[in-house]
């Protein structure tokens, strides 16, 4: 049995949370340029994890999206294309199928959005994703058991979840805004890495408050502790409410400030976003672009 208690305590967790508000706001104020450049949207276009997550996605619009995948190098020659394609489980197989370029299939799973439901069924519909062809998992954790303090359920579920995912990356959401507090979020980062998540997401876009720059703060700040404990590298994934441009740049500049440049890649860094692409390629081109 995990003492989850000494665990937390190998770590700074006791966070104020006007304090991270204050720490986020001055980062982001000495930090931020005036003007981007158009490489540094470039390069955030290529950490866009391209996300369709709607009641009404079926075969055809998600097709759609990946044939616009497919053919993107040949009309933006100049621009790398997104990092991956992120999809309901029961779309896996028909991004796979229909790719014809290298960017990656994700899917979430395991009772995406709210996590409410049997693990023995999470379990079941990430292998399910991984057969049908998803190299990444996306998985809410067990928010109402995190927020009752039952750690070592939501660390063992996570363990299988991630034993199912066989070779595919799992990225694990912590759906900050429903974890509130600071305190929380920097446990929840901390529990989910120690359980072996690839990644470490914000939110799902399903639930209000989204991703915020305070919940990346935390969260970049326990990669980093995380880092220097263990040695492992954790990507970071703000996802939910990312639409402009300048919500990418807010994002990126966390990132490169807390986790520096060796983050700035989309193996590491990923930006999780349903709007985001054609505001992009609209700051890029400094013209009105609707591509996807
Ligand atoms: O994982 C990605 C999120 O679901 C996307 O949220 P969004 O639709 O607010 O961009």
């Amino acid at each position: 049995m995990k003492d989850f208690n000494a665990f937390f305590q190998g770590y700074d967790v006791e966070l104020n949370d006007k304090e991270i508000a204050e720490l986020t706001a001055r980062l982001l104020e000495e930090k931020s340029q005036v003007n981007t450049p158009p490489e540094i949207y470039k390069q955030c276009f290529n950490s866009i994890d391209l996300t369709s997550l709607n009641t009404a996605d079926n075969v055809t619009n998600i097709r759609n999206m990946v044939e616009k995948v497919n053919a993107f190098s040949i009309i933006f020659p100049d621009i790398p294309s997104v990092a991956a394609i992120c999809v309901y489980p029961n779309f896996a197989g028909v991004v796979h199928d229909t790719l014809t370029v290298p960017v990656l299939v994700a899917a979430v799973s395991a009772g995406f959005p709210s996590s409410q439901t049997f693990v023995e069924v999470k379990v079941a519909e990430t292998s399910l994703a991984v057969h049908e062809g998803a190299s990444e998992i996306d998985v809410v954790i067990s928010v109402g058991a995190f927020l009752n303090k039952q750690y070592e359920d939501v660390f063992d579920e996570l363990v299988e979840i991630k034993a199912a995912c066989r070779h595919a990356h799992l990225k694990v959401i912590l759906e900050t805004g429903t974890l509130k507090q600071a305190a929380e979020i920097k446990k929840a980062s901390l529990l989910a890495m120690e359980a072996g998540a690839d990644f470490i997401k914000t939110s799902t876009g399903k639930t209000n408050p989204a991703s915020t720059p305070e919940a990346a703060y935390v969260m970049c700040t326990a990669i980093k502790e995380f880092y220097q404990k263990t040695g492992r590298k954790v990507g970071f994934k703000p996802a939910g409410g990312i639409v402009t441009p300048a919500d990418a740049i807010v994002y990126y500049t966390i990132v490169k400030e807390i986790l520096g440049n060796e983050w700035l890649n989309n193996q590491l860094f990923r930006l999780g976003a349903s709007r985001l692409a054609n505001n992009l390629l609209t700051a890029i081109y400094d013209k009105e672009v609707t591509y996807f």
